[in-house]
């Protein structure tokens, strides 16, 4: 049993939403603005948000900013109407656990909320994953780099930096270093710096004493103590503020912390992997990120590519995530139309393999046969598709010319013994673009 804050402002909606969940052993408190939804977060505690994104007063990307700033880990699920999959997807990437789609399937709504108690739990009773169930390694090129720079990496104590899209899989990749390392039986602590507030940032690295500041009422360990021997992931290190990460900076150059409040110097044995999906070059140029801190995070280079780049890997995803799904749900989904396996592979995945996973699973679950049609998948996904230009199957042009441009640049590079502003000149583009490209493509 959970207890959730709905925030909803449908009566009806409200009504069948309090019976179904209570039927099913919840404990509802209902909201039906912002302001009352956050004045209920801000004096009780609750299991779970179940939020409508629109309300009378705003959206409920306020309850979920709200939900940041105080670093709550309560998980967050947001209802979108169909055309609002892309500020789910916003959401998503805001901190909230997973989206429904309106009308709400109850099912699917029961099963997503189980697992959003279900992780809550995990993370709270193990922060630390040291296992890394059903990996799919991918055959695409790009997939198996990942596994030989893994496994050279892994072993070594160098700090890795892994770009990508979200959902594409850099906390996967990031767990794969760590048990390739010989720190795998410590722990793996992930934390995720886009959801952690400015204030608390610090604290919940470095710890802090007692009386640090208003509220610091008994000492904390930060979390490099408690990654001790082991690995610290640092997701969206972006979003750390810059006197986060000056602090960070100090602590990886010596090897030592000090919690908020103390003067005390605390040795620390902590391998940093940091994560990111914005160009943290760009960041650099505006003055947002610190470059010392990011040579410092960035001692080997990993990129984690996009689905949509990853060729006929989708199709080994898709088949892992229907079996997943299959026992996760109780189904029986042997394989998938022709229509649908069109439509994944033409499809643009913004929000790649998560985005991939909850489609799969809401397929199996409206599939009560062996085959998964057409029909189980979401509208918008497909007017997605219907929208975009007809591509030329089985030779994807994108990457075909994406290929030729990284070869030429290599080639280039190598002709000019990495004369940057002569490679610059042979190749016809500015300095700068060439080095988003070599970014892009992931050539040092
Ligand atoms: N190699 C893989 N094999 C199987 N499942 C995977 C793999 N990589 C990622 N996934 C699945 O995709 C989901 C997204 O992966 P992950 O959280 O690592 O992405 P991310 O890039 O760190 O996301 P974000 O940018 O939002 O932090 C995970 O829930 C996981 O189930």
């Amino acid at each position: 049993m959970a207890k959730i804050l709905l925030i909803e402002d449908d009566t009806t909606f409200v009504e069948l939403l309090r019976f179904f969940l209570t039927k099913h052993g919840h404990e509802l408190l209902i909201k039906n603005d912002i302001k009352s939804g956050l004045s209920a977060l801000n004096e009780d505690t609750f299991d779970l948000l179940l939020l409508d994104y629109r309300l009378p007063d705003g959206t409920s990307m306020e309850i979920l900013n709200y939900k940041s700033e105080r670093a709550l880990t309560l998980p967050a699920i947001m209802m979108t109407t169909f055309n609002d999959v892309r500020i789910a997807v916003k959401a998503v990437r805001s901190g909230a656990f997973d989206y429904i789609t309106k009308p709400v399937n109850p099912d699917e709504l029961l099963m997503i909320i189980n697992e959003a108690l279900l992780e809550k739990k995990n993370i709270e009773n193990l922060s630390s994953l040291q296992t890394l169930p059903d990996f799919i390694e991918g055959d695409s090129e790009e997939a198996q780099k990942i596994q030989e720079y893994s496994s050279l990496v892994g072993p070594t104590d160098m700090s890795v930096l892994i770009q990508g899209e979200s959902g594409t899989g850099k906390e996967y990749a990031a767990r794969l270093i760590h048990q390739k390392s010989n720190r795998a039986k410590n722990p793996f602590i992930a934390i995720d710096c886009g959801a952690l507030s400015k204030d608390l940032a610090a604290s919940e690295l470095f710890g802090h004493v007692k009386g640090a500041f208003t509220g610091a009422i008994q000492d904390k360990k930060g979390q490099f103590e408690h990654a001790s021997g082991g690995t610290l992931f640092l997701d969206e290190i972006g979003n750390l503020s810059y006197e986060v990460q000056v602090k960070l900076l100090r602590a990886l150059q010596e090897r030592t912390i000090q919690p908020l409040g103390s003067l005390k110097n605390i040795p620390v044995d902590v391998r940093i992997i940091s994560a990111t999906n914005e160009d943290l070059l760009n960041s650099i140029e505006k003055g947002d990120f610190r470059e010392d801190l990011y040579h410092r995070i960035n001692e080997f280079k990993i990129q984690v590519p996009a689905l949509r780049d990853r060729g006929n890997d989708i199709d080994l995803f898709i088949e892992h995530f229907v079996k997943q799904s299959n026992t996760e749900l109780n189904r029986n989904v042997k394989t998938v139309s022709t229509e649908v396996k069109e439509i994944f592979h033409r499809y643009e995945w913004p929000g790649n393999l998560r985005e991939l996973k909850n489609v799969i699973k809401r397929m199996v679950l409206l599939s009560p046969g062996e085959k998964a049609e057409l029909a189980t998948l979401p509208e918008e996904m497909i007017a997605a598709v219907n929208d975009q230009p007809q591509k030329n199957t089985g030779s994807d042009i994108k990457a075909a010319n994406e290929a030729t441009e990284k070869k030429l640049i290599q080639q280039t590079l190598v002709k000019v013994k990495y004369n940057k502003s002569l490679a610059a000149r042979l190749l016809n583009i500015d300095r700068k673009t060439l080095y988003l490209k070599m970014e892009k493509y992931g050539i040092e």
